[in-house]
């Protein structure tokens, strides 16, 4: 079975790829430091898949740690999730996004050159195309200055990439840009943790459902939209893992310094207040929300192109939107004390 590195595999979208990977006939070797994730992702994820899952606690900026994972288990290929992605808190701390997002790439790609391991999935994000001037947005869209060190870490990782590819370094590469990742494994034995408050929109929406926060706020009605409210594209996040497997399979079909960048996402947009109103009907239930001020910053309407992933890759989303929000419900519901 090839053996696939995932750092942060215990992570939202590391973890369900793991899923996907074992369903495809890879061994996926995880690598996480659990500093935005809980130990117990593991034995959910074993549930999930009926065996042992393979795990290392560390952190991937620290070579000694990759030489002693690689030791015990010569991966063949590496996904690498690994990172900070707050946005707020990057720009209270830059430097520990820089360190760990930036740092972490550099430290593995020398790794994977000592090594003379190939293949590498970056996991990049819409985030830089910043507020698009045309929509959808295709892989040739020009990227924007970023908004936020955040942001700013996943440009310079994708340049970081393609300067090692046109250094003739014996690496191939693709970058998946997601989109706006939302649901859990339709088990609901695993799915997204946010630390406190969450800052993104489903969670939000499923802890106010769950009574955990009193109400959600609509940050903004007043946009050139279809409802004022912004939009987004919303994948979810069993197709988004999906994705990884198939760039994957591409990549091994790659001849050497090879780097390619696809947009992961369904090509649909779909409104903030939508969401509310499909969430209320697909779980039957009503959300406490109201509309507030708009949330500086925010990027008023994107969604993706997907002729280049759906071509090349043959990778076509499965799931709803309709899915993705009783499957995030689900998840919800099902948190325990155990992974909270
Ligand atoms: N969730 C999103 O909306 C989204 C969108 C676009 C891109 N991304 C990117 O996708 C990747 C995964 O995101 P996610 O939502 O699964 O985040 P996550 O925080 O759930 O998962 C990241 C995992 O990496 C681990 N980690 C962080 N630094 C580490 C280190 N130095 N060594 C080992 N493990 C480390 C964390 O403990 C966590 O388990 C990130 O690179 C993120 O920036 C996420
Ligand atoms: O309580 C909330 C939370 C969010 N929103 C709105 O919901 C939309 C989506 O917001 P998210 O924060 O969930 O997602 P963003 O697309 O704004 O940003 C996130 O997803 C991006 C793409 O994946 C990038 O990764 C980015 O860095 C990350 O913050 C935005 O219009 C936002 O204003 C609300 O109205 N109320």
């Amino acid at each position: 079975m090839k053996k696939i590195l995932i750092t942060g595999g215990a992570g939202y979208i590391g973890s369900h790829t793991a899923v996907e990977l074992v369903k495809a006939g890879y061994e996926p070797i995880i690598l996480d430091d659990f500093s935005n994730s809980n130990p117990n992702v593991i034995n959910r994820l074993s549930e999930i898949l009926g065996k042992d899952v393979i795990y290392f606690e560390g952190d991937c900026n620290d070579k000694e740690v990759l030489e002693s994972v690689y030791a015990a288990h010569a991966f063949e290929g590496v996904i690498h999730f690994a990172a900070f992605k707050a946005v707020g808190e990057s720009t209270q701390f830059p430097l520990k996004y820089y360190q760990n997002n930036v740092g972490s790439l550099t430290v593995l790609l020398d790794f994977m050159q000592q090594k003379g391991v190939k293949n590498i999935v970056f996991s990049s994000s819409c985030t830089v195309y910043g507020q698009p001037d045309q929509l959808p947005v295709t892989e040739e869209t020009p990227r924007k200055d970023a908004e936020s060190p955040y942001g700013n870490t996943k440009k310079i990782c994708e340049d970081i990439l393609v300067d090692f590819v046109k250094s003739k370094a014996k690496v191939r590469v693709v970058s998946l840009r997601y989109f706006n990742p939302v649901g859990a494994h339709p088990s609901a034995k695993i799915g997204e943790l946010p630390n406190g408050t969450p800052n993104n929109l489903v969670p939000f929406v499923t802890q106010t459902a769950a009574g955990i926060r009193e109400k959600i706020t609509v940050f903004g009605d007043d946009y050139d939209t279809v409802d004022g409210s912004c939009i987004r594209d919303f994948i979810h996040v069993m197709d988004l893992a999906n994705a990884h497997v198939k760039a994957l399979a591409y990549l091994e079909k790659q001849a050497d310094c090879f780097y390619d960048v696809f947009n992961v996402g369904t090509g649909n947009g779909n409104s903030v207040l939508e969401i509310i109103k499909t969430f209320e009907k697909v779980n039957d239930l009503k959300l406490n929300y109201t509309i507030g001020p708009r949330r500086p910053g925010d990027v008023v309407k994107i969604w993706a192109d997907t002729q280049k992933i759906n071509q090349v890759l043959g990778w076509y989303p499965q799931y709803s939107l309709e899915d993705s929000l009783r499957d995030s419900w689900n998840w919800e519901k099902s948190l325990s004390g155990e992974l909270a």
